[in-house]
């Protein structure tokens, strides 16, 4: 609270860091509103197939950028009352850096990268019956590409610099909150090693029910404590901003990754409650309580939140990794429109339906519920009749089917079926969309009418830290989000029916992708070779160009 007890003049800022975009918001304290905001986009560099990879120091920049331009939009008066910082981000992109000189020892590697295929081969092929899900009692997830220890793992192994600053115990990892608030709270010079219990859980290193680094687990992957940061609850003072930061000496007090985030922000507090947050991915969370649910239905388990000492709350997750991203593959590399926001929904509205289309836009695999990195994008039943705007509906129906197969999913784990779906992002204001999602799952679609309910959840947690105490989480006087609701049009059969296809299509799909030569292959290839005296070297050398010769 500040000096006046103005609880009105509270204001929470909120450091939102996602995959395309970094922003800096501003909420009064319990206005779901935010009152101002700068946004950054960020650059991602994809150096080879299936890579994703982005500057740490861009991500940083970023957030300086935000927070200055938000500092001067508010005005040295109103920014003082900022009383605390929350943080959010997009979860399992990995960062090294290395503490003594605060430099990255490598580009961090994005979520959705899947370089690491050849080591979750490598894993699965020794793990009794290559089970997809040996390690789940201890972390709840699936061995995937898509979690941060496989990146961690391959870092190890690809880049010396990495060794070299384990070896020293320079190194530190962290996912984008931990870089963050490392850097906000000071850098080089005593910045806090610190992750909150969500992003920790999608390391694939936390023990999912002890809330702490798994030993067994570190063991398996070879990858030292020291370099891991402390594991801290979602709500709960961090420490405060560097003085050579803007709103130098605010608290930060709330961090959540960012699909955690609007599940608080959406106010599914309680057992049962679901929301599915539209971005470039797709994201369902279900409450679960206190309790942890193991699926065995494909779902992840995941912790949802944690204030700080009460227990953790859990979900269950279902993710998707392509949704709004296919609409940007549409429209980037066919050409099929020109802008997302404007295009998608009036050209998808030519058409009354796809012709039969299915597009599975599973560029880099699937995700939940079938967690097959071997499956790839297909786009069928084609015909003459076929046009660009069919495509473009049956991505938009892509979404909704995937996010079917995790409904599906989660009322077979849970036992419960979800009577309506909360749904929140940017591609969410697509009202054809939510329409057909409606059409498609059967139950009604409730919208939030707010842009910014990831920031809003962080503002949230935030807030209600101990010792911060502006926001009262369960107080039923605070705003609620105003919402929009679509209701499904669609007889049952006719939904059956269209997702019978839809599951022809993703059969279609699996298993396109065959293991193949990579530079991660070359390279090993060179470290195996240098490694050899000099003349076995040449004739190997020379041996492996004459196969490739008599191949070709
Ligand atoms: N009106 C719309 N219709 C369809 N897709 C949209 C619409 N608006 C945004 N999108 C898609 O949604 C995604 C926007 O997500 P955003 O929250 O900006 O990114 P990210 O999840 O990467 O942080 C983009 O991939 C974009 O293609
Ligand atoms: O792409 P974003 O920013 O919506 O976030 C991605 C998720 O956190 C990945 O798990």
């Amino acid at each position: 609270m500040n000096q006046d007890g103005d609880m009105e003049q509270n204001l929470i800022g909120v450091i939102d860091a996602g995959t395309r975009t970094v922003q800096f918001c501003v909420f009064r304290t319990e206005h779901t509103k935010e009152i101002a905001k700068h946004t950054v986009d960020i650059t991602t560099a994809v150096p080879q197939e299936g890579w994703s990879e982005q500057d740490p120091r861009e991500i940083l920049r970023a957030v300086e950028t935000c927070m200055e331009n938000v500092a001067k939009t508010l005005g040295s008066e109103a920014a003082e009352n900022i009383v605390t910082i929350g943080i959010t981000n997009q979860r399992e992109t990995t960062i090294v850096w290395d503490k003594t000189t605060g430099e990255p020892l490598h580009n961090a590697i994005v979520w959705n990268d899947i370089r690491t295929d050849s080591t979750v081969d490598r894993i699965l092929a020794k793990v009794p019956e290559q089970n997809t899900n040996y390690f789940k009692n201890h972390c709840g997830l699936p061995i995937s590409p898509y979690f941060s220890a496989f990146k961690i793992k391959w870092l190890m192994h690809y880049v010396p610099q990495v060794r070299k600053a384990m070896k020293a115990k320079t190194c530190l990892f962290g996912t984008v909150d931990s870089w963050i608030i490392w850097n906000l709270t000071g850098g080089p010079k005593g910045g806090k090693h610190y992750t909150d219990v969500t992003n920790a859980s999608r390391t694939f290193l936390m023990n999912i029910d002890l809330l702490n680094w798994d030993p067994y687990l570190l063991r398996y992957f070879k990858i030292p404590e020291d370099v891991l940061p402390e594991i801290k609850s979602s709500s709960e003072i961090y420490g405060r901003v560097a003085e050579d930061w803007p709103f130098g000496g605010v608290y930060i007090s709330g961090v959540l990754g960012n699909q955690q985030a609007s599940l608080l922000g959406q106010r599914c507090l309680k057992e049962g409650q679901a929301k599915n947050t539209y971005r470039s991915g797709c994201f369902l969370l279900y409450n679960t309580g206190t309790q942890k649910v193991m699926s065995t239905h494909g779902l992840v388990t995941t912790v949802a939140y944690k204030f700080g000492n009460s227990p953790a709350v859990y979900a269950l997750e279902g993710s998707v990794a392509v949704a709004g991203a296919a609409i940007k593959w549409l429209r980037d590399n066919m050409g099929f429109l020109k802008d997302v926001d404007k295009d998608t929904e009036s050209l998808a509205q030519e058409v009354f339906n796809t012709g039969d289309v299915y597009f599975v836009p599973a560029f880099k695999g699937l995700y939940a519920p079938y967690w097959r990195k071997d499956a790839r994008g297909i786009i069928c039943g084609l015909t003459a009749f076929s046009t660009k705007q069919h495509i473009i509906r049956a991505a938009l129906e892509a979404i909704c089917f995937q996010t079917r197969d995790i409904l599906q999913a989660m009322n077979k784990d849970c036992g419960i079926p979800l009577t309506k779906l909360r749904v929140d992002g940017k591609m969410s204001e697509n009202n054809l969309l939510m329409q057909l999602q409606a059409d498609i799952s059967g139950i009604p679609v409730i919208r939030a009418e707010s842009e910014d309910i990831t920031a809003l959840g962080a503002a949230m947690a935030a807030g209600a830290a101990e010792g911060i105490d502006i926001w009262d989480i369960n107080s039923e006087e605070r705003q609620l989000v105003p919402i929009n609701t679509f209701l499904p049009t669609s007889t049952e059969s006719e939904r059956d029916y269209r997702y019978s296809k839809w599951k022809m299509a993703v059969q279609r799909s699996l298993g396109w992708a065959v293991p193949k030569k990579s530079k991660i292959m070359t390279e090993e290839r060179y470290r195996l070779l240098s490694s050899l005296p000099g003349c076995i070297y040449i004739m190997v050398s020379f041996g492996m160009l004459a196969v490739a010769d008599l191949l070709a």
